[in-house]
C-alpha cells in the first residue's frame, strides 16, 4: 500500500469530541512530519488518548478529520489503517491465547501470508524478550508483558507510522531500552512515530518533536528545541499548564505537629 508523496505521516484538522456535554478535544490540529519521532505531552484528562484514538479511527469524532499520509481515516479506513501500527491505551486482547497466537490471529487477519505471521512472530516475540513467556496465555502477562505484546501486534504489518499510547507504562528498564531501539531503529529506517507519555526525560531523549496538549487544545507544538526554548521540557510543560501547579494547596494535616 503506497503512501501519497507529500502529505504528512498523520494530520489532524479540527479534530473534536464531546463526552456528555464535556468538551475532551477542542479543535485539535496537528502535523506529525514523515520520518520524525512525534512526542504528545499534556497533563491527565488534557485529552491525548482521546486525540489519539480519534487520529488512528478507533473513536469517531463530533467534528474535524484525520489522515495518515493523506488517506482520510474515516473515508479511506482501509488504505489509512493499514500504513499504520497502533498501540491503544488500555488494549484489549484476546485473553484465553499466548503471545504467538495472538501475534499469528492478527497477522492472518491483516492478510499476511501464513509464513510471513510465523516468521515475524518468531522475530518479534525473541527482540521483545516475550518468547520464554512463549505457553503463556495474555490472561497470564504483566502489564509491562501486556505492553510488549501490544507493540508487537502493532510492528507486525510493518506499518510506515507508529500511533503509541503509553509504550513505556509499566515496562521494565531493561525491556524499556530495548523498545527504545526498535523505535529508534524504525524511524532511522524512514518510519514514523507519535508517542504519548508522562515521561519528559524519555520525550526528550527519544523525540525530535513535540506538542504539548492542555485542556483539550494544542497549547505548543514544533520541534523539540522550539517547543523547550532553551529550557528543560519539563519547565516549559509546567510553564504551559502552570496554573494548575501553581493552584496546588498544601496538606496542612499531613505536616507533624
Ligand atoms: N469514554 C469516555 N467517557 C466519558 N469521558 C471520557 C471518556 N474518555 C475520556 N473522557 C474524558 O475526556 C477527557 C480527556 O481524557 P483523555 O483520556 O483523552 O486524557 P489523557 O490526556 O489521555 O489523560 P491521561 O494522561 O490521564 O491518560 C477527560 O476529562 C476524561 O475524563
Amino acid at each position: 500500500m503506497s503512501a501519497s508523496t507529500h502529505a504528512p505521516a498523520l494530520r489532524l484538522a479540527g479534530l473534536t469530541k464531546t463526552f456528555d456535554h464535556k468538551l475532551a478535544v477542542d479543535h485539535v490540529d496537528l502535523e506529525v512530519p514523515r520520518g520524525s519521532f512525534f512526542g504528545l505531552v499534556g497533563p491527565n484528562g488534557a485529552g491525548k488518548t482521546t486525540s489519539l484514538s480519534m487520529a488512528v479511527g478507533l473513536l469517531r469524532p463530533d467534528a474535524g478529520h484525520a489522515e495518515i499520509f493523506g488517506h482520510d481515516v474515516w473515508s479511506a479506513p482501509e488504505r489509512a489503517k493499514a500504513l499504520v501500527g497502533v498501540l491503544p491505551d488500555g488494549l484489549a486482547m484476546p485473553e484465553r491465547l499466548t503471545g504467538r497466537e495472538v501475534l499469528t490471529y492478527l497477522g492472518l487477519l491483516r492478510g499476511l501470508a501464513k509464513d510471513v505471521v510465523a516468521r515475524r512472530a518468531e522475530e518479534l516475540l525473541a527482540v521483545l524478550e516475550l518468547d520464554g513467556a512463549d505457553k503463556t496465555l495474555v490472561i497470564e502477562y504483566s502489564t509491562g508483558m501486556r505492553k510488549k505484546i501490544g507493540l508487537a501486534t502493532a510492528l507486525l504489518h510493518a506499518p510506515r507510522l507508529l500511533v503509541l499510547d503509553e509504550p513505556f507504562e509499566a515496562v521494565d528498564p531493561v525491556s524499556a531500552a530495548t523498545i527504545k531501539t526498535i523505535l529508534r531503529g524504525f524511524v532511522a529506517g524512514g518510519g514514523s512515530i507519535v508517542l504519548s507519555s508522562h515521561v519528559m526525560a524519555l520525550v526528550e531523549q527519544l523525540c525530535d518533536h513535540v506538542a504539548v496538549v492542555d485542556k483539550g487544545r494544542v497549547a505548543a507544538t514544533g520541534t523539540l528545541d522550539e517547543v523547550r526554548g532553551g529550557r528543560s521540557l519539563e519547565d516549559a510543560f509546567v510553564g504551559l499548564v502552570s496554573d494548575q501547579v501553581s493552584g496546588v494547596k498544601e496538606l496542612s494535616w499531613l505536616s507533624s505537629p
